[in-house]
């Protein structure tokens, strides 16, 4: 009995270590994959920094952090084998030292020994077995404890097809005290307490210096988060109760650094879009965006395959045009590159967005982040940010002559082009 409860507590003892170490191990392994992942997606930049021995020395710590649980992990279970080889045998070889002089004085028969030493053995045995079975549970306990985090999380709204359908889609956007700070980041507040009113078929763009909140405006629009404080209204309806499928697909979005599918263009402008397009349907988006052109010149046209590497950033941007205009949005929103076009490609982008901002038949709310401000003095709204606040709104002559953010921003970038 002596040995059982022994053999017990190492048990418990024993398998709380292994579920540490496992939770551990999986940590270990998932931190060096990420490292692998990031320098093989880098992989351009880490080859110009030439850094490429301090990542195989990032991603070499974490192995070695991984070996170290490991070994922990296979000398703890060398301790278990080995006291129950220790106690095991040792029972054994005490119990027929004793047994045998219980037999020689007479106090003991042979049988009762053997009856003993073979019930002994079963109980140790079958403890040890117990032992062996719980630690197994144990690491895969502490393994699976994530997975089962992630199983317990409510499925996100983002995915499911409930709340309202309006039967038309106006595109009257409106911000009523809307306040937000990234999740990754509680106590910086980005937005405060922004009002901000866009009606139907107005070309409005937001400016401002960067890291004033443009784009997370527009995050906030796409629901990919949400409002700390206040709420967003889509013709006059709190977005948080219309069907979130439905909205997106009734709006056309162009980020920053729009990314390829690895299949054909024709695919990639089809992407996402929420009826069946036609060849013609598609051409007549790629001539809108300026792109017919290059996608001619490449080697298939429009079946051509591309990925990410293969087309210019101004034909990227021109493609996610083309991809955004085929839905015919209800709701265009452009974030314009930050990062530096050709003149050519510019040019171009700068071209869509007057097409899209002028055309009178398409009824449609436009909203253009831009960084350049030559190419949004034709809208009917330009709003100022700084700071996450609003301190500018009104017509390109209107602020110029106002002497405020937006003129100094004006003068700076025509300064630049001197
Ligand atoms: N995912 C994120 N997590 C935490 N903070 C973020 C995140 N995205 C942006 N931010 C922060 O929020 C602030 C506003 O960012 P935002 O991208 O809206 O600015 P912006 O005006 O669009 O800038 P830019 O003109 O450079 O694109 C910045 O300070 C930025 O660091």
């Amino acid at each position: 009995m002596f040995v059982c409860a022994t053999l017990s507590a190492i048990m418990l003892v024993h398998g709380r270590f292994q579920k540490r170490a496992a939770k551990f191990a999986q940590e270990f392994t998932a931190n060096a994959n990420n490292v692998a992942q990031e320098v093989i997606t880098l992989v351009r930049t880490v080859r110009v920094y030439g850094t490429e021995k301090q990542e195989f020395k990032r991603y070499a710590n974490w192995l070695d952090k991984l070996y170290d649980v490991s070994f922990r992990q296979t000398v703890a279970y060398g301790g278990w084998s080995l006291s129950l080889n220790y106690l095991y045998h040792s029972t054994q070889v005490i119990g027929v030292v004793i047994g045998g002089l219980a037999i020689m004085s007479g106090k003991l028969t042979a049988e009762q020994l053997t009856k003993f030493t073979l019930y002994a053995e079963w109980l140790i045995l079958s403890t040890w077995w117990i032992g062996d079975n719980w630690s197994s549970l144990m690491q895969s306990v502490g393994a699976s404890e994530k997975v089962f985090r992630l199983m317990d999380l409510l499925p996100s709204k983002q995915l499911s097809s409930e709340g309202l359908k309006l039967e038309k889609l106006k595109g009257q956007i409106q911000y009523a005290d809307v306040s937000f700070s990234y999740p990754s980041r509680p106590t910086v507040p980005i937005l405060g307490g922004l009002n901000l009113t866009l009606n139907p078929n107005e070309v409005v763009a937001i400016v401002g210096l960067s890291g004033s909140g443009k784009s997370t405006i527009i995050n906030l629009l796409l629901r990919l988060y949400e409002p700390t404080n206040g709420q967003i209204l889509i013709d006059g309806v709190p977005l948080t109760e219309l069907d979130i499928r439905w909205f997106r697909e009734r709006i056309g979005f162009v980020g920053q650094e729009p990314r390829l599918f690895r299949m054909d263009i024709s695919s990639n402008i089809k992407y996402g879009c929420p009826r069946d397009v036609s060849h013609e349907e598609v051409i007549w988006a790629a001539k809108q965006a300026y792109a017919h052109d290059f996608i001619m010149a490449l080697p298939d046209g429009y079946n051509t395959i591309v990925d990410d590497a293969l087309l210019s950033g101004g034909q990227k941007q021109r493609v996610a045009i083309a991809r955004a205009l085929l839905r015919d949005p209800s709701i265009l929103l452009l974030d314009e590159a930050t990062s530096a076009l050709d003149a050519e490609s510019e040019h171009y982008v700068k071209s869509v967005i007057t097409k899209v901002s002028r055309d009178s038949k398409a009824k449609r709310t436009v909203v253009i982040i831009a960084h350049r401000l030559s190419t949004i003095q034709t809208a009917d709204r330009i709003i100022v940010m700084e700071n996450g606040n609003i301190v500018e709104d009104g017509k390109h002559i209107d602020l110029i002559e106002k002497g405020g953010l937006y003129s100094r921003l004006a003068r700076r970038q025509n300064d630049d082009l001197k």
